[in-house]
């Protein structure tokens, strides 16, 4: 039960991350990178001077912007240009630059303040050691796009994925094409540059600042955090659920071990009792209730035998009751161990007792009754007693047990009658 409220606040504590990771990826984590005139140095002013052209360029900074004059030239050099070019590598570690990999959009407040020309290209330059060398910046990507900024509201939004990587570069750089995608993580130059087609003539660009937005974190990288948090709480769930049923298996599995131990515990004690019911507590002979289940046997020659201590009164007179008690035990040892194993011996009561034969015949029967009758009259009993019995033999016929009980207590009598220490036997 515990378990299972653990487990459906874990799911809910899982919904919860997951709707606000989405809220947060959404709504909040944004990020921008601001460039403008008051925190961005290694701002610069380049033309095609620098390739064999003829244009000039300078750039000044004027009420929080920066203005680009740019001079024009015919030349030999068939596409003129000036730019806002900023360096990103300058003080640096060498061949590194800027990551502008997690933004998604650049937005460029710039204009032309005479007319004339109407377009601007937005240019990054990455470099790759994989392909470029850091000497040669003819080496570093141009990943760029030519736009319109009077157009519209909108034609300032550039997307960085609407950016391309420059064919003609392509080409002179003879790359392979896996190369020929745009990359933004190691951006060393960003350039804001006449459009192409620019007439000879004087031109101001006024650039009030760039500015790059984008999220934390990508879609992917969210939906993979996502993915791997369910997957990874799926797999804790199932492990600790595994590990649960392992435990309660092992539980259940004790359980009926110590209930196996228990009900062997208590057969033995019911035997004990069962057994402490049918025997005699100072012979460990049978008793009557033990004798008398031997007679619903079904049993085709059966003897019994009365066997009474002579004048035990007077051991116990003149011994005391301990040594009595001593000789009846020592008398029930005696007999068990000088009978078939297959006799019962219960003490009838006092100083009597019965000794049921099965598979005995009445001779037979007489006959052990005289070999105990002797062994007792020749047994060492403690302190010197004399011990004599007396016995009455009966085989059953066609009676009632209690019938045959009472044939053979009567033959008994009459050994007591005829003087004690002798067999009777007990004509049918
Ligand atoms: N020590 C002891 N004595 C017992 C026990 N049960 C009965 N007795 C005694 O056994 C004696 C039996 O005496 P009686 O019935 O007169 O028989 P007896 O003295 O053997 O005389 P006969 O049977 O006629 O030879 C009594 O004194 C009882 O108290 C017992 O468990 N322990």
């Amino acid at each position: 039960m515990e378990q299972r409220k653990l487990y459906s606040a874990a799911l809910v504590l899982l919904l919860i991350i997951t709707f606000v990771a989405i809220l947060l990826q959404f709504y909040l984590m944004e990020r921008t990178l601001l460039l403008h005139p008051g925190n961005t140095a290694n701002v610069s002013a380049i033309s095609d001077k620098s390739i064999n052209g003829k244009s000039e360029a300078t750039i000044t900074e004027k009420d929080g912007k920066w203005l680009l004059t740019c001079q024009i030239m015919p030349s030999q050099y068939s596409w003129p240009f000036c730019e806002l070019s900023i360096n990103f590598f300058k003080g640096k570690t060498i061949g590194q630059g800027i990551d502008l990999s997690s933004f998604s959009s650049v937005y460029i407040k710039a204009r032309y303040l005479n007319k004339g020309h109407d377009s601007l290209r937005f240019q990054l330059r990455t470099f790759n050691p994989e392909y470029g060398r850091f000497d040669n910046q003819d080496t570093w990507k141009y990943v760029g796009i030519e736009y319109w900024p009077e157009r519209s509201a909108e034609s300032n939004n550039l997307p960085l994925k609407s950016l391309q990587v420059a064919t003609w570069w392509i080409v002179e750089q003879k790359l392979p094409i896996k190369y020929a995608v745009p990359e933004f993580d190691n951006v060393m130059v960003l350039e804001l540059a006449t459009g192409n087609n620019i007439q000879p003539g004087q031109y101001l660009i006024e650039v009030e600042y760039i500015e790059f937005t984008g999220k934390y974190f990508t879609n992917s990288q969210v939906l993979f955090f996502l993915i791997s948090l369910w997957v990874t709480s799926a797999a804790c769930f199932l492990f600790y659920s595994l590990r649960w049923s392992y435990k309660q298996l092992s539980e259940t599995e004790k359980r009926a071990e110590d209930l196996k131990q228990l009900n062997q515990l208590l057969n033995v004690k019911t035997k004990e009792l069962k057994d402490q019911a049918e025997r005699d507590p100072l012979t460990g002979a049978l008793n009557r209730a033990g004798i008398e289940k031997i007679f619903t046997k079904e049993l085709e020659v059966l003897s019994l035998m009365f066997i009474d201590i002579d004048h035990f009164k007077s051991i116990n007179d003149n011994h005391g009751h301990a040594v009595g008690d001593d000789i009846l035990r020592e008398f029930s040892k005696l007999i068990s161990q000088n009978c078939r194993f297959t006799d019962f011996l219960a003490r009838w009561g006092g100083e009597e007792f019965l000794l049921v034969c099965p598979n005995t015949a009445l001779e037979d029967a007489y006959d052990l009754a005289q070999a105990l009758r002797k062994l007792i009259s020749d047994h060492q009993w403690a302190n010197n007693i004399r011990l004599t019995a007396s016995f009455g033999v009966a085989q059953q016929g066609n009676e009632s047990p209690t019938a045959f009980i009472e044939r053979a207590d009567k033959a008994l009598y009459d050994a007591k009658v005829r003087g004690r220490n002798q067999v009777v036997l007990s004509a049918h």
